[in-house]
């Protein structure tokens, strides 16, 4: 197995992003880790962090070497204005999707064997002039992929989405047969490849109350996601389904469960964030490069006060290693 080389973006310059990189940046990993950011914001944050660090410019063409604590690599996007903490500038939007842009290209051209992604703010990018509902939606551009899945996984609970980013009112409309055939397919695929389950043994979250109560509180579940589910048993695949979101996840039914497919995002997510926010992580599956993230957002309050938590930073790095080992 030889040693991967992660980039490492660090979302909105003025929230935590750039506090948990640094953080991490003072520890061991098994693997090459860069920074794609600017050098000089990130040694102005050190220094205002209290974090005695080693920040110089990463050269590409050097042998890929074990992470130095102490030391950050940086491969250079210059920000376009200064950075005040808690205070994100959308003249900095741009910079921050060159970042994204940058990582994924190394990672498509094999100079990085994977991306982590610290938070965005979106609403700032959109305010600087580009449309932008998500890193699983930027990257699924950015690589021509039709359907990607987001899943967040705390230790062995797995949400899975159906929809992402999408206004709750369209999300209804959204939930195709085509989509759900295709979501499921990726999920059950990664399920055995990325993360070695043999046989996944998925739960599929109805859309409506009681999962449409027979069609009197909503037909999805019988007009869509019956026959999908259905048509895909016939294929062999374990799916239980759909069940009723309120009650899916007692432990009678999580014991036999190794992902959920939860309908839309804020379905499934609150159910893993209060389980283990802050530790989870969020994963791109289907895309053709491995990319993770934390599970949390830019935190604006806590940017550059050392109260930041790199917990989740350092399980989307661990699950970036392991998951380029298995793609190797
Ligand atoms: N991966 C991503 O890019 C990502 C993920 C989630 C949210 N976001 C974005 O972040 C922005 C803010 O979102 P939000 O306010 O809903 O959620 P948030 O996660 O930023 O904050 C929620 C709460 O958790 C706390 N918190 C978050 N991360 C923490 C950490 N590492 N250590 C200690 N406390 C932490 C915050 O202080 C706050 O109280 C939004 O623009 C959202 O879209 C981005
Ligand atoms: N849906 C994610 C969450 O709530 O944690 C978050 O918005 C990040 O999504 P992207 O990885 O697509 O940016």
């Amino acid at each position: 197995m030889s040693l991967p080389r992660i980039a490492i973006t660090v979302g909105e310059p003025a929230g935590i992003g750039p506090d948990i990189v640094l953080a991490i940046a003072q520890q061991h990993w098994p693997a090459e880790l860069v920074a794609i950011t600017d050098p000089s914001f990130m040694r102005d944050r050190a220094a205002q962090l209290g974090i005695p660090v080693s920040i110089a410019e990463y050269d590409a063409n050097r042998p890929i070497k074990e992470h130095s604590p102490g030391t950050l690599p940086v491969a250079t996007i210059p920000l376009s204005a200064p950075v005040q903490p808690g205070k994100p500038d959308p003249t900095n939007a741009a910079c921050v999707v060159t970042t994204l842009q940058r990582a994924v290209e190394g990672c498509q051209s094999g100079e990085f064997q994977g991306m982590v992604t610290a938070p965005v703010q979106k609403s700032v990018i959109n305010d600087g002039g580009i449309p932008f509902s998500g890193h699983t939606e930027f990257l699924a551009q950015a690589t021509n992929t039709e359907q990607v899945v987001m899943l967040l996984a705390s230790g062995n609970l797995r949400v899975a989405l159906a929809t992402t980013h999408l206004p709750l009112q369209a999300v209804p409309s959204a939930i195709t047969p085509t989509l759900l055939e295709s979501v499921i397919q990726i999920l059950h695929s990664d399920l055995q490849g990325k993360f070695g389950i043999t046989s996944p043994r998925i739960s599929v979250l109805g859309l409506n109350p009681h999962a449409g109560e027979g069609g009197h509180l909503g037909r999805e579940e019988i007009d869509v996601i019956i026959p999908v589910l259905d048509a895909l048993r016939k294929e062999g695949m374990y799916l239980n389904g759909p069940l009723p979101a309120d009650t899916a996840f007692n432990a009678e039914i999580r014991a036999e469960t190794d992902a959920y497919l939860a309908m839309y995002h804020d379905q499934g997510l609150p159910v893993l964030k209060f389980a283990g926010f802050g530790e989870a992580v969020n994963v791109t599956l289907g895309l053709p490069v491995v990319r993770t993230s934390v599970d949390h957002g830019t935190a604006l309050t806590l940017a550059g006060t050392g109260d930041a938590k790199p917990d989740s930073l350092q399980t989307a790095i661990t699950l970036t290693i392991q998951l380029s080992e298995e793609s190797d």
